[in-house]
């Protein structure tokens, strides 16, 4: 008999988490997973729950233990599980049912599922979740793509289940089409340079400042009760206070400094490119976490070229501590700005007229870049009329103002020191390069002109023009 409310294919970290958070919320969930094992698995270990599961073993079943028209949630790996949920789906479903992937999916593969899907009657959305496997369970961010009435049917399950801001579900539509997969994307881009700027200030503290890790956390959690307040702060300071049970060593030293990523990252940067929106703090994030991939490569240069003696900045101030914790706000006001603009150009390019005050409004609670400066990016956004660059609103254009010069001062005696900064040199670098009204693109044009005929505009008229130049004297510039 079909009596569940709502489906969800996927019973890994995150469905088997958000199975649960639907049903704590009154709903009637259908489940089914790939491998059968585990969706007993859930059941058992649902407790009272369980009572508002259907366990299901074949998506047969699965569609018939829904009530029609059916919302079915996929929260599987991104890419080629999901093709095939929907392939197995398609067959089974009716008119009106919807497909909901809520997973990390490429934009460019929710565009294309909408295509594939469209005159079968069937509805198709693309829903970004972030909060990881506790936000999953207690309240995430959601980020909704898709048909606005489809968003509209399956709302009171999201609003019950998203996690409250001061009382707001940080849930909403953020646009037709692939709008939910890309802000979920840039979501990702934003944090991978938020974390990557906190490592590089973790790095100066330890490298420059020869400081332990259990003498890092204290300043991490005193910043967390101030402007940087922010979720990615606290685990930070919390991380560094951790002991291994094995060595006795702060946990923090004994772990491989080698991230992975599992391309949101990428893919941030990536459509910034296409877009030719610069996204240079995310890049380098991305860039150092391929870095950070290459250990052995790593290892064998600094044998050659050395690397800075631990200590060299010591000793730590409290002006020393100022400047730190100014420039780690300082880069994080230029990364929101550009993957706000990220996501501003998209929305233009694609006609998706996002809400990007909701989207910061819905970052505030649940996600893992949730802050209190999302609060103010919110407010920032609603009242700036003319501009959706953040650098321009009044709001954050005092703060850069005020903490600029702290970046500038830490990149510089970063670089002195051979300490590798490379997003919050980004960020310097994006600033000064933004508020320079003339640039140097005038050489890059000139130089284009001259070994491609590709032409320049002038600055006293309209038109394309090519130069006069003349030919380059004898051989010895030849290549
Ligand atoms: N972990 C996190 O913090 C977050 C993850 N996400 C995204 O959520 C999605 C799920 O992630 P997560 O729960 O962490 O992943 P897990 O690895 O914990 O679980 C993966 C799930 O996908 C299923 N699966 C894998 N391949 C296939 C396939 N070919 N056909 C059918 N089912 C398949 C697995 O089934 P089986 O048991 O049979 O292997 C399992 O249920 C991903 O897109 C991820 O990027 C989003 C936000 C946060
Ligand atoms: O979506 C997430 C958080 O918002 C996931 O944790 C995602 O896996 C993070 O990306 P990566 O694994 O590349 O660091």
């Amino acid at each position: 008999m079909s009596t569940a409310d709502i489906g969800l294919i996927g019973l890994g970290v995150m469905g088997a988490n958000l199975a649960l958070n639907i049903a704590e919320k009154g709903f009637r969930i259908a489940v089914y997973n790939r491998t059968t094992a585990r969706t007993r698995e859930f059941v058992e270990a649902a407790g009272s729950l369980a009572d508002r599961i259907v366990p299901c073993e074949t998506l047969e079943e699965l569609r018939d233990a829904i009530k029609p028209p059916r919302p079915i949630i996929l929260m599987v790996a991104a890419g080629a599980a999901v093709d095939q949920q929907i392939e197995g789906l398609k067959p089974l479903l009716q008119q009106d049912d919807i497909i909901i992937d809520a997973g990390n999916a490429n934009f460019h593969d929710t565009r294309r599922h909408m295509n594939e899907l469209a005159g079968t009657g069937l509805q198709f959305i693309g829903m970004g979740v972030s909060g990881g496997e506790e936000g999953a369970r207690h309240g995430p961010s959601i980020m909704v793509g898709g048909p606005e009435a489809s968003y509209r049917r399956i709302e009171p399950v999201l609003d019950a289940i998203a996690a409250r801001y001061k009382g707001e579900a940080c849930q909403a539509w953020v646009g037709p089409d692939g709008a939910g997969h890309f802000v979920k994307t840039i979501h990702n881009g934003i944090e991978y340079a938020d974390m990557q700027m906190i490592a590089e200030i973790y790095g100066v503290l330890r490298d420059g400042y020869g400081l332990s890790a259990g003498e890092i956390a204290p300043i991490f959690a005193e910043w967390n009760r101030g402007r940087l307040n922010s979720y990615l702060i606290e685990i930070t300071a919390h991380v560094l206070s951790a002991t291994d049970s094995v060595s006795g060593e702060p946990l923090v030293d004994m772990i491989l400094d080698r991230a992975g990523q599992k391309g949101t990252g990428r893919w941030s940067a990536i459509e910034s490119q296409h877009l030719s929106v610069p996204a240079t703090t995310i890049e380098s994030a991305v860039a150092a976490r391929s870095l950070s991939a290459m250990k052995t490569e790593r290892q064998l240069t600094e044998e050659r070229f050395g690397a800075s003696a631990r200590g060299t900045l010591a000793p730590l101030s409290p002006e020393k501590l100022e400047m730190l914790e100014q420039a780690l706000f300082a880069g994080k006001i230029i990364a929101y700005t550009q993957g706000f603009a990220v996501m501003a150009a998209a929305s233009r390019e694609f006609g998706w007229n996002t809400p990007l005050g909701t989207v910061a409004r819905i970052w505030r609670a649940g996600c893992i870049i949730r802050s209190q400066f999302l609060g103010e990016i919110a407010k920032a956004l609603d009242v700036a009329t003319d501009t959706q660059n953040l650098l321009l609103t009044e709001l954050f254009s005092g703060y850069i103002e005020t903490s600029h010069p702290h970046l500038r001062r830490l990149v510089a005696e970063s670089a002195l020191a051979g300490l590798p900064v490379p997003s919050l040199g980004a960020a310097l670098a994006h600033f000064d390069q933004l508020r320079r009204g003339t640039g140097t693109a005038n050489l890059i044009q000139a130089q284009r002109d001259f070994f491609g005929a590709h032409g320049f505009e002038r600055i006293d008229g309209d038109g394309t023009h090519h130069g006069n130049w003349l030919p380059l004297a004898g051989s010895e510039a030849e290549s």
